[in-house]
């Protein structure tokens, strides 16, 4: 086949993306137009149909001008059909772009049109006889790869290229996830398309596309239902800060930016965790059995808060002591969230006191002058507010440094053992900003325990007043939530908060490396998808979790009553057949029940086992500098984190030269702060979650394999984590 041919049908293809390019550019500037003059109008209504559609147009035309040119291009498929069915081509891109007659230049990849270009096959060609893929550099052609579907049609169509899947799959990795568009496969197409209901699940061992269909899917969705979705939210999940960057291009590149995309540590607005806790730390904050105690410890006494209370009134003395405010706190707690009583603390309080009054002075003057005197009195206006504060979680969650509170709470929940190690965990630590990833769902579990801190009305008159108990100036009538009701009746002081728990849920929530989430994280985004449809990604055999069947309990309670649609791949696309025979091999001999891909990818290149060595460090430099020096993209280092800050210290220390090999830029610990220019990273085990390099140098696997009680499954992703080369070093 010649090279002339080759050129001949790239300057077709380009003469054709060079018009969806003219078009696009001309739509965007009328929707421009037209949205600009629809609002000086203030016309919007009228014109709506039209206006909202081509602004969407435009909208995603802004998203993929955004995209660099290292991005594969906006036209990146081609169908030929059975002339008898259709004789024009029709083409496939990231939008859908049509001409001024409306006429359909570009079918969106996601449109059910463009469902054939993924499903068909040789066996089942469904009318197609050659599909054609597009590799283009930001609008230039510069390749093309056909595959022949179905050899009985008759016609004269060039059969050209490789095969795009490879070529796909051989190139260099850099800092960020390509979107495969062009690729998908036709089961993981199944897994894509999936209707939005209920919950769908994709398992799949390493390197199956997993993470890179969900991400698919959730701008599959946003297409499907953009209203639902996009108003409601997308919520996706992973497991780092590292990974989230990782994946952040992948739904831009495919024209969506409408996603919130969180790690673990930042899935509770406001706060953002980095930092995981040692093994055996983060096995106890994961226990369900965490939830029963952050429980009963939103229900303790504020610490420091007054416990009992005393004041003369007419010739009597009323006390309020510990026992008596005991059992009122339990009567409140028992209505609600605690700081949802706020407006009714001081009416119970009053209430108690009342039934105290038995003389007959009192008595005369009745309940409402005495509700008077004692809200206008400041010391019990002040014991009243002390007595109840409105709490944070972030407050709450601060008392439990304290040891003899912990044993408290942990009675019959953890072994004293276990509150040792928390309590050494929360006092290596200064404040909120140090949470640990596995910190956050013990916070939230606290916030919705304690209910949202209702803010303080800004009233001035109301403040002057004691604003406790005030009733009857607000008109039920006018309120129109129920939470505004709640806050109403019994004190004007308090206002519904401007973030609430009820903000919290999303209309889908895609959790990525869910074999790793604790039942306490389970927990934490079951609450952001009450009323929502799920994605749910992973592979069992890379679980970092130790008790399996507690955090299948708590993913079941998360999703419960919802529907459940399995899909499963089968292709590891990421590793080179060589590799991964290795890694399956560990996987295999070191028992891991692991559902094992085909790699289909030779590249002739078998992993190396240095070792054992006298000197780590010399090891280390020569097998990292050969990797970089053999490999063009990105190579993980990958060390036990006992070692991290000395490995980290070796980098530094090399002479540039020594990772300078092919242009490699080492970072040092990247794994906290990675610069896009960075060749080379250090990484711990559980760090390396879901990403992958064309090098991968593992640094005493024995130590990472030893260090938890799920270590070998941590090793068996290590080994799993390199397209081309991988080499150990022990
Ligand atoms: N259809 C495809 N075309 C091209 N590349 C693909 C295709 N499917 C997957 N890949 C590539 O394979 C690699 C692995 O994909 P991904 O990270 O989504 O796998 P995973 O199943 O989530 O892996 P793991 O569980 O090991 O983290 C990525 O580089 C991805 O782009």
């Amino acid at each position: 086949m010649s090279e002339e041919l080759e050129a001949r049908e790239i300057a077709a293809e380009q003469a054709y993306v060079d018009e969806v390019y003219v078009q696009l550019e001309a739509s965007t500037r009328s929707a421009r137009a037209l949205a600009a003059e629809g609002r000086n109008r203030g016309k919007l209504e009228h014109e709506g149909g039209l206006v909202e559609r081509d602004a969407m147009v435009f909208q995603a035309a802004k998203r993929i001008a955004q995209l660099d040119a290292a991005h594969e291009g906006l036209v990146f498929g081609r169908l030929d059909l059975d002339p008898a069915i259709d004789a024009q081509p029709r083409y496939i891109g990231r939008i859908g772009v049509r001409n001024e007659d409306r006429d359909v230049l570009l079918i969106d990849w996601r449109a059910p049109a463009a469902g054939v270009f993924y499903q068909a096959t040789a066996a089942t060609p469904s009318g197609v006889v050659r599909r054609r893929v597009l590799r283009s550099l930001h609008r230039t052609v510069v390749g093309v790869e056909d595959e022949l579907l179905d050899d009985q049609v008759e016609t004269d169509l060039p059969i050209v290229g490789e095969g795009a899947l490879m070529a796909q799959l051989s190139r260099a990795r850099d800092r960020s996830m390509h979107s495969i568009v062009a690729t998908i496969q036709a089961e993981q197409d199944q897994a894509i398309r999936a209707p939005g209901k209920g919950v769908v699940s994709i398992s799949g061992g390493p390197g199956t596309g997993k993470t890179v269909v969900a991400l698919h899917r959730a701008a599959f969705l946003l297409y499907s239902d953009r209203r639902r979705y996009e108003g409601g939210g997308v919520l996706v999940v992973g497991p780092s800060g590292v990974f989230m960057r990782y994946i952040e291009r992948v739904l831009p590149s495919l024209g969506e930016t409408a996603v919130a995309l969180r790690s673990l540590g930042e899935v509770v607005g406001g706060v953002r965790a980095t930092r995981h806790d040692e093994p055996a730390v983060a096995d106890v904050k994961g226990a369900t059995r965490m939830a029963e105690l952050l429980r009963r410890t939103a229900r303790q006494h504020a610490p420091g808060a007054p416990t009992s209370f005393r004041i003369y009134w007419r010739d009597e003395t009323i006390v309020l002591d510990p026992g008596l405010l005991g059992r009122l706190r339990r009567q409140l707690m028992s209505q609600g969230r605690r700081n949802r009583q706020l407006p009714r603390v001081a009416k119970t309080l009053l209430d108690a006191m009342w039934r105290q009054v038995t003389g007959e002075r009192g008595r005369e003057r009745g309940r409402e002058a005495f509700d008077d005197d004692m809200l206008g009195h400041e010391g019990f206006v002040e014991f009243a507010s002390a007595w109840w504060p409105p709490l944070d979680a972030q407050t709450v969650f601060g008392w439990l440094r304290d040891p003899e509170l912990l044993a408290r709470v942990g009675e019959g929940v953890l072994t004293r053992e276990e509150q040792l190690l928390l309590t050494k965990s929360w006092a290596a630590t200064s404040g909120p900003g140090e949470l640990s990833i596995e910190d956050v769902p013990l916070l939230d579990e606290l916030r919705y325990a304690l209910g949202d801190v209702p803010q303080r009305s800004d009233d001035e008159r109301d403040l002057d007043e004691t604003g406790l108990l005030e009733g009857g100036a607000v008109d039920l009538q006018e309120l129109t939530t129920i939470s505004e009701r709640d806050y109403a009746p019994g004190g004007l002081r308090w206002s519904p908060p401007t973030h609430r728990i009820e903000d919290d849920g999303y209309a889908h929530v895609l959790i990525d490396e869910a074999q790793d989430l604790t039942p306490m994280q389970w927990r934490m985004v079951g609450r952001r998808g009450r009323t929502a449809s799920w994605t749910i990604v992973g592979d069992p055999a890379q679980s970092s979790w130790p008790d399996a069947p507690e955090a299948a309990a708590a993913r079941a309670e998360a999703l419960e009553g919802k529907e459940l649609h399995e899909f499963h791949l089968s292709t590891n696309y990421r590793n080179s057949a060589e590799i991964y025979a290795f890694a399956a091999d560990y996987a295999r001999r070191v028992g891991l029940d692991a559902d094992l891909p085909d790699a289909v990818r030779r590249t002739g290149e078998v992993p190396v086992v240095v070792g054992p060595v006298d000197d780590l460090e010399a090891a280390v430099r020569e097998a990292v500098t050969t990797v970089a020096g053999r490999v063009e993209g990105t190579v993980g280092i990958v060390v036990p984190v006992a070692r991290r800050s000395e490995v980290n210290a070796w980098l530094a220390s090399w002479p540039e030269h020594a990772t300078d090999a092919a242009g490699a830029r080492a970072a040092v610990d990247s794994s906290v702060t990675p610069s896009g220019e960075d060749r080379i990273v250090v990484l711990t085990g559980l760090d390396t979650k879901g990403l992958e390099f064309d090098g991968i140098v593992v640094v005493s696997p024995q130590e990472i394999e030893d260090e938890s009680a799920t270590g070998r499954a941590t090793l068996y992703v290590v080994l799993t984590r390199a397209t081309q080369l991988l080499t150990t070093v022990g």
